[in-house]
């Protein structure tokens, strides 16, 4: 079994991407970390959309679904939420539908090969996320990449730590997977920008942080407080878009 980390989802085209491969996309601040803090809200599924257009022409189609998301940070007008993990948490989202698009998150899962099995990684379900998709792995004889969002399609040290972290969680678990030199310098970035140290140095977080949302970025960076692992479990035939699922707890192996 192979492990490998995309640095941006542009990468993984330079790659011939397997379509029976694993892929973890990474957006941890903040697109990833809000779609885990809605699962545990107990939403019933997220329709991910890649444009705003194409998420309002969706909630025209199909009424009744919470709109959410944001272009850099900015919330969307007209739409009931931004792409706040803590706003999230806080809400009752029992059984609710949401459309989401955001500037880099959504939009990587649309760049991994369509029909893979994609699933949403940050450091809140790091374990969930990483047990899960070995279990995956293993029962299909398959490798799994690691796909950050980054932004606008170029490197962010947000993700690629975070995508770092999920790589030694991986390996912790499944010691002998062969590991690609990507995972070696996500690892390393890990180890110098730990979480505590994280946020000074990424721009993403430094965006946030300028529109008030400070509380995101510490929601962002708690590590292993969910076991919400989001999956793609289709295209939904009259909007096009992506279908996130949660996963059943049950198929989270529990001794990761
Ligand atoms: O909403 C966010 O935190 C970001 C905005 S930006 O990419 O930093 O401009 O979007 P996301 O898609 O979650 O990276």
């Amino acid at each position: 079994m192979n492990l490998t980390i995309h640095m941006s989802p542009a990468d993984i085209q330079a790659t011939d991407p397997a379509v029976e491969d694993i892929y973890i996309v990474v957006d941890l601040i903040r697109a990833t970390t809000a779609i885990t803090a809605i699962f545990d809200q107990g939403a019933q599924r997220i329709l991910a959309a890649n444009t705003v257009e194409q998420a309002r022409e969706a909630a025209r189609l199909l009424p009744g679904r919470l709109l959410c998301g944001e272009r850099n940070v900015q919330p969307l007008p007209g739409f009931d939420y931004g792409n706040s993990p803590v706003q999230f948490s806080r809400a009752n989202l029992s059984q609710r539908e949401l459309i989401l698009t955001t500037t880099n998150g959504t939009r990587a899962f649309y760049a991994c090969p369509a029909q893979s099995l994609r699933l949403a990684g940050c450091f809140y379900n790091a374990r969930a996320v990483t047990a899960y998709a070995l279990d995956c792995a293993r029962r299909q004889h398959s490798n799994i990449a690691i796909v950050c969002a980054a932004e606008n399609n170029y490197f962010a040290l947000d993700d690629t730590i975070c995508a770092g972290y999920l790589a030694q969680e991986i390996q912790r678990q499944e010691p002998d997977i062969t590991c690609h030199e990507s995972v070696t310098a996500a690892s390393g970035l890990y180890q110098l920008y730990p979480p505590s140290k994280l946020a000074a140095y990424c721009h993403s977080a430094a965006q946030v942080i300028a529109h008030g949302l400070s509380e995101d970025i510490d929601f962002c960076l708690r590590q292993n407080g969910s076991f919400s692992v989001a999956r793609v479990t289709g295209t939904e035939p009259r909007t096009g878009l992506l279908i996130l699922e949660p996963v059943d707890s049950k198929f989270i192996p529990a001794n990761s």
